[in-house]
């Protein structure tokens, strides 16, 4: 498939806090998953994409040509998600989507209006009175409704309930399901988990790996067993390694490795937070 975008060493200082050479790539029709703890670079790499803060190097392609030279075609073609500082809290549902309909030359008012009827919106309300999922929810009809190819989400999830994020995932992969891509950035990866095909780690301002979740799942192991299991070799086949009286367990990056050096161990499938805190913790 092909890349829909693609960024290649994009660097930005912002105080102390570096933003190194920052390089990654987006697939056509996949939901990437874009994790890391509090202050890892997340947003200040949406913004950076945006447009939102210049960047000091760097270069981002957007369909294989610099959104430098295209700012238009690219916000055209982009939604956007963001916290949920950007509308306006007195003014209408109806009259907010009025002043951002007017900014996109493909505002499409019918699928705008299905949207809202499918995430049961009341258009003559005002934005203030809105709880936390329906803002959500108003902020995700807004981004789709110009057939944008590429919905960037900084973290989407937080704050919400389990219901209205379990929602707004089938949301995503109905979305995706017409061939359409969505970036997220998240540390809440427990919704990942359901519905990324990518991920990318970033911790202190560099990626730490940006892979297919599942090989990620299958390749990972958290593995349990006793302490004379544990040896000089068999130690490095481990990101992250507690041992107590009672036994050890560990992250690795090589299942098949433990499998074939360990007898005696059990292997559990990780989940997505095991593995992002293991890569962080070394
Ligand atoms: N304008 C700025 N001046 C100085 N430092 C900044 C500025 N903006 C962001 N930072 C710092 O950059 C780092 C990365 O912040 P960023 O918001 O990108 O992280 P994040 O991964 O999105 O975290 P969170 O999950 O908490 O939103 C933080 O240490 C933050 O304090």
């Amino acid at each position: 498939m092909k890349p829909i975008l693609e960024v290649n060493e994009l660097t930005k200082q912002l105080g102390s806090f570096k933003l190194d050479n920052v390089s990654f790539s987006l697939t056509e029709g996949c939901i990437t998953g874009f994790i890391g703890v509090n202050g890892a670079g997340k947003t200040t790499t949406i913004k950076l994409l945006l447009g939102l803060i210049q960047k000091d190097a760097g270069e981002i392609k957007f369909f294989g040509k610099s959104i430098q030279n295209n700012e238009h075609e690219f916000k055209n073609r982009i939604g956007i998600v963001l916290d949920d500082g950007y509308f306006y809290d007195d003014l209408t549902l109806l009259e907010m989507k009025n002043v951002i309909a007017a900014s996109y030359s493909n505002w499409d008012n019918r699928l705008f209006k299905r949207n809202i009827d499918r995430f049961g919106l009341p258009l003559n309300q005002r934005i203030g009175t809105l709880s936390k999922g329906m803002r959500m929810k108003y902020a995700i009809a807004l981004a789709i409704s110009h057939h944008a190819d590429l919905l960037i989400m900084d973290e989407p999830t937080s704050g919400l309930d389990p219901q209205v994020r379990l929602e707004l995932m089938d949301i995503l992969l109905e979305y995706v399901g017409e061939g359409k891509s969505v970036f997220l950035s998240s540390h809440i990866t427990s919704d990942l988990d359901k519905v990324a095909d990518m991920l990318i780690l970033i911790h202190g301002g560099r990626i730490i790996f940006s892979e297919e979740k599942d090989l990620l799942l299958d390749k990972h192991g958290l593995v349990k067993g006793d302490n004379k299991e544990l040896n000089e070799q068999s130690k490095a086949l481990f990101l992250t390694l507690d041992e107590t009286d009672y036994g050890f367990s560990g992250l690795t990056a090589d299942k098949a490795a433990v499998r074939r050096q360990m007898k005696n161990v059990y292997i559990e499938r990780p989940s997505i937070e095991d593995i992002m805190l293991s890569y962080i913790k070394r």
